[in-house]
């Protein structure tokens, strides 16, 4: 939690001012049971209505204070820590944004969004009643110690009798919650994560009628959150009705035992008044503090899981001296690499060397699971690879700096992601300042004029979120679109033409050879009809390559590449 305060420091004005707010508001809280006291004992017990009205006019100004000083703390506070969650939650996003594949796997998409919304709002809480209450609970608890004592000392000994008891029922509620409190994340965090494979999962859910084992399980993350939840409140609401009830007690016995002093002629009625008020804000505010501390588990379970994640380092980073390129523009080098997912027995990929040049067509084919989108996510700089060497432009990968890798790179992945927004939006991802006609001429290239001509708005029409209006290959069209006009040294598609059919995949590449016929073009394929003009074919099985050449060569001498020829075509077709 200490950790987390650090984003406090540059509202430290406010700060001040909100520690300087609420003790004028205390003091003139103090004040108020004592000018109470005199109007009792001066005004209505002497029928002094002068008095009365004089001292009760003071009491209107001194309340009036404490309210605008209340309530200027309490702007204050709420949007010192409104601001806080807001640092915080930029800060959270902007490392995640750092993180490899592998870390985002670590910590679980979902679980990534409730750390950045729910446990952010939970300290944000509790930041926001520290403000106020750092400084309120004490000044109320030792000014109303002072005050009983100086308007009663022999009376205050009631409250050498109750304060403890207070204590011992918080500290006993407090340890029950505690534990409960800390379970209730990781609960939020499971049912997020069913509903979230529920959104996104609905048609397959819907198709494999499995809408009602998937309410039970949504149900099941629900009953068990709520339960928890359902009991911490019950152990929560007990806390106040015990505090009222030991307060309802003390103010018995204070009344019980003034009584005795009061017909004794040791003390008077107004003093009775102001030591009960006096009382009740010492009670008041170790309440406040109890609520405090009630919050205090919950959010800091929350603060560790956000230092969780601004504490990961991300495997990836830049050196500190970056290499800039100074010849070889788009040549990708792979020097006998291997590389391993974290925690897999065996390497994804192993022995890799070639050389993809500029100018020319690189394919992969491969079996599934063979390797390709491996391979092709280590050029970008995804991950790290174990061992070997990877160059591109002539230098080490992990001796650029990954803004000026992937600026010269174009990656279409294997699933096509767009964006909320227009069509145009989502071409101009690749390129900010690119032109309508920039953009228009992408999207030919990409075979996308078609389909976007027949949509409503043409360029203008929406794009839902995660692409749901448009079909897979229109998709698949618009990511490489998007990758077209940033015009790249080099071209990664990983398995980008899949969800074409045959005559559009055979335009798109035409097309596309010459447009970008000085670039690196690398494409991952699993149909050979999509590769067999490539001036480079790589084979791969299972991780390791099998055979390096033209689609003829590969014929004589790869028996992998021929299995697969064989597998999609026809023997004319083939030859
Ligand atoms: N994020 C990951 N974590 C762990 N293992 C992975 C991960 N991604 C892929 N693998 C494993 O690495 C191997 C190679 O996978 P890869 O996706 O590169 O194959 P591919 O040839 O592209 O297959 P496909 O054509 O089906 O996409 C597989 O055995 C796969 O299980």
């Amino acid at each position: 939690m200490k950790k987390l305060f650090k984003y406090l420091r540059p509202y430290r004005l406010s700060i001040s001012l909100i520690v300087l707010f609420i003790f004028l508001q205390c003091l003139c809280n103090l004040y108020l049971p004592t000018l109470m006291a005199k109007i009792v004992d001066n005004g209505v017990i002497k029928g002094d209505i002068p008095y009365i009205w004089r001292i009760g006019g003071f009491m209107l100004a001194v309340s009036i204070c404490a309210v605008v000083l209340s309530i200027s703390a309490g702007f204050l506070s709420s949007r010192t820590s409104s601001s806080f969650g807001r640092v915080l939650r930029s800060e959270v996003f902007a490392h995640a944004e750092q993180f490899t594949l592998h870390e985002f796997d670590h910590f679980g998409t979902s679980s990534l969004i409730t750390r950045s919304t729910n446990d952010i709002t939970q300290v944000q809480q509790l930041v926001n009643m520290m403000l106020r209450m750092m400084i309120m609970a004490p000044l109320n608890f030792i000014g109303g110690i002072l005050m009983a004592v100086y308007t009663d000392a022999r009376l205050s000994l009631v409250i050498v009798v109750m304060v403890p008891l207070l204590a011992i029922a918080i500290f006993a509620i407090f340890s029950r919650a505690t534990v409960l409190f800390k379970s209730l994340q990781v609960k939020i965090d499971k049912l997020n994560r069913v509903l979230r494979e529920n959104l996104t999962g609905i048609r397959v859910i819907r198709s494999f009628n499995r809408v009602d084992f998937e309410k039970r399980r949504f149900d099941d993350a629900n009953l068990d959150l709520t339960s928890t939840t359902t009991r911490v409140q019950k152990i929560m609401a007990t806390l106040m009705p015990l505090l009222m009830l030991i307060i309802n007690f003390s103010t018995l016995a204070i009344i019980w035992f003034a009584g005795i002093r009061i017909n004794n002629g040791l003390m008077q009625v107004g003093s009775l008044i102001a030591f009960i008020q006096y009382v009740m804000q010492l009670l008041f505010s170790i309440m406040m503090v109890s609520m405090m501390f009630f919050m205090i588990p919950r959010a800091s379970a929350s603060a560790a899981r956000i230092n969780e994640v601004l504490e990961k380092v991300p495997e990836i980073a830049d050196r500190e001296l970056v290499r800039h390129a100074n010849g070889a523009p788009g040549t990708i080098e792979f020097r006998n690499v291997t590389f391993s997912y974290p925690g897999a027995e065996k390497p994804a990929v192993s022995n890799i060397s070639f050389v993809a040049r500029p100018g020319q067509v690189t394919a992969l084919i491969g079996g599934t699971g063979s390797g390709k989108s491996t391979l092709v996510s280590l050029i970008p700089r995804f991950y790290d690879i174990d061992s070997g060497a990877l160059l591109v432009d002539g230098i080490d990968v992990r001796e650029q700096s990954q803004e000026n890798l992937r600026s010269k790179i174009g990656y279409v992945p294997q699933k096509a992601i767009l964006f909320t927004g227009t069509i145009a939006d989502n071409i101009r991802y690749g390129k900010d300042d690119a032109t309508d006609e920039e953009i228009k001429h992408a999207a030919d290239i990409a075979q996308a004029t078609g389909f976007i001509a027949e949509m409503q708005n043409g360029f203008d029409s929406f794009i839902e979120q995660g692409g749901t209006n448009v079909s897979g290959g229109q998709k698949q069209r618009l990511s490489i679109a998007r990758v077209l006009v940033r015009r790249p040294e080099i071209y990664i598609f990983d398995d980008s033409f899949s969800a074409l059919d045959f005559k559009t995949d055979a335009k798109l590449r035409s097309a596309l050879k010459e447009e970008v016929s000085n670039s690196t073009v690398l494409i991952v394929a699993q149909r050979v009809s999509t590769v067999r003009d490539a001036d480079v074919i790589i084979v791969l099985d299972e991780g390791r390559i099998a055979g390096i050449g033209k689609h003829r060569e590969l014929l004589e001498t790869c028996q992998v590449y021929r299995e697969i020829v064989s597998s999609q075509l026809s023997e004319e077709e083939s030859a």
